[in-house]
C-alpha cells in the first residue's frame, strides 16, 4: 500500500462530508458567522506550556485502524471526566465516516467545558477553518502529509486572524521541514506510522531534535502507560496527544493519574 493511501481515502470521504456541510451553511455565510463570532480562545498554546507534560485527551469512537473504539460513546460525560481528571485540552474528532465523530459532539461538548478545545479533524478548505471558529474550536489540527508548504502557512495565517491555534502535525522529516519553514509555534509529532498503522514513539526521539527551541512540541498516538508518558517527556514533548487509553478506561481519573504517576 502507498505511504499516503489511508490518508488520501480519509480526504476523499471528507470531501463529501465538506459538500455537506457546505449544503447546510453556504460559505459565504459560514465565513460572515466566523468573523461575527464572538467566542474567544481559551488559551490552547498557553495550556500545553504549563510545567510538566501537558495531556491533550480525545474524544474519538472509532479509528481507521482500530474500528469502534467505544461501543457506548457518551462524548459530553467523556469529555466532563478529562476536564475533572486534569486535562490541559480537549481534542474532539469531527471526522465523521472514519472515526464517527460530527460538528455536533465538538459544540455540546464545548458549551459543558472550560478548558481549550481542539478540533480534530482532515483540513484542506478554508471552510473547515471558519467552520471551527463558529463550534468554538480554539484549535485545529492541520497535518503536513496533506498539504502543501504554501497552504500551511495560508490556514496558519487564517486560523491566527481568527484567534485560532494551530497544532502542525508530521511524521517524518520532510514535513517537518516545510512545517518549520512556514514557523509553526506548535508541533505534534505522530507516533502512528499510516502505513503499518504500528505506532512507534521513537519517531519522537527521532524528530524531537529537529524541533526548534520556542515551538511547543506535542508527542501524538500510541501513549499507553506511565513509562511511554516519561519517554517521551524526556525526548522533550512538552504536551502527549492521547485517545484510544482514555475511551477504553473505565476510569479515566485514575487512568490520567496512573500516566502521570512516573513524571
Ligand atoms: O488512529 C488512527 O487509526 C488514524 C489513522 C489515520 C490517520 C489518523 C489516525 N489517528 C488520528 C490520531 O492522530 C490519533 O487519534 C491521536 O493521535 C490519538 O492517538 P491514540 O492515543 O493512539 O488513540
Amino acid at each position: 500500500m502507498r505511504w499516503n493511501m489511508i490518508l488520501d481515502d480519509i480526504v476523499e470521504k471528507r470531501k463529501e462530508q465538506l459538500q455537506r456541510e457546505k449544503d447546510n451553511i453556504e460559505p459565504q455565510d459560514m465565513k460572515e458567522m466566523a468573523l461575527n463570532s464572538k467566542n474567544k480562545n481559551h488559551g490552547f498554546k498557553e495550556a500545553l506550556k504549563k510545567s510538566g507534560l501537558s495531556v491533550i485527551s480525545e474524544v474519538k469512537k472509532a479509528s481507521p485502524s482500530k474500528g469502534v473504539i467505544a461501543e457506548d460513546f457518551r462524548p459530553v460525560e467523556t469529555a466532563i471526566a478529562y476536564e475533572d481528571a486534569g486535562a490541559a485540552a480537549i481534542s474532539c474528532l469531527t471526522e465523521e465516516y472514519y472515526f464517527k465523530g460530527g460538528s455536533k459532539y465538538f459544540a455540546d461538548i464545548r458549551a459543558k467545558v472550560d478548558i481549550p478545545m481542539l478540533r480534530k479533524d482532515f483540513i484542506f478548505d478554508e471552510y473547515q477553518i471558519y467552520e471551527a471558529k463558529v463550534l468554538g474550536a480554539d484549535a485545529i489540527l492541520l497535518i503536513a502529509a496533506i498539504l502543501s508548504e504554501e497552504k500551511i502557512k495560508e490556514f496558519y495565517d487564517l486560523a491566527k486572524s481568527l484567534e485560532i491555534d494551530c497544532l502542525v502535525e508530521v511524521h517524518n522529516e520532510k514535513e517537518l521541514k516545510k512545517v518549520v519553514a512556514c514557523g509553526c509555534d506548535i508541533i505534534g509529532i505522530n507516533n502512528r506510522n499510516l502505513k503499518t498503522f504500528d505506532v512507534d514513539l521513537n519517531t519522537t526521539s527521532k524528530l524531537a531534535p529537529l524541533i526548534p527551541y520556542e515551538a511547543v512540541l506535542v508527542s501524538e498516538s500510541g501513549m499507553k502507560d506511565e513509562n511511554d508518558m516519561k519517554n517521551v517527556k524526556e525526548q522533550g514533548a512538552d504536551a502527549v496527544l492521547i485517545g484510544e487509553t482514555f475511551m477504553r478506561s473505565d476510569n479515566i481519573k485514575e487512568t490520567m493519574k496512573q500516566l502521570r504517576s512516573c513524571l
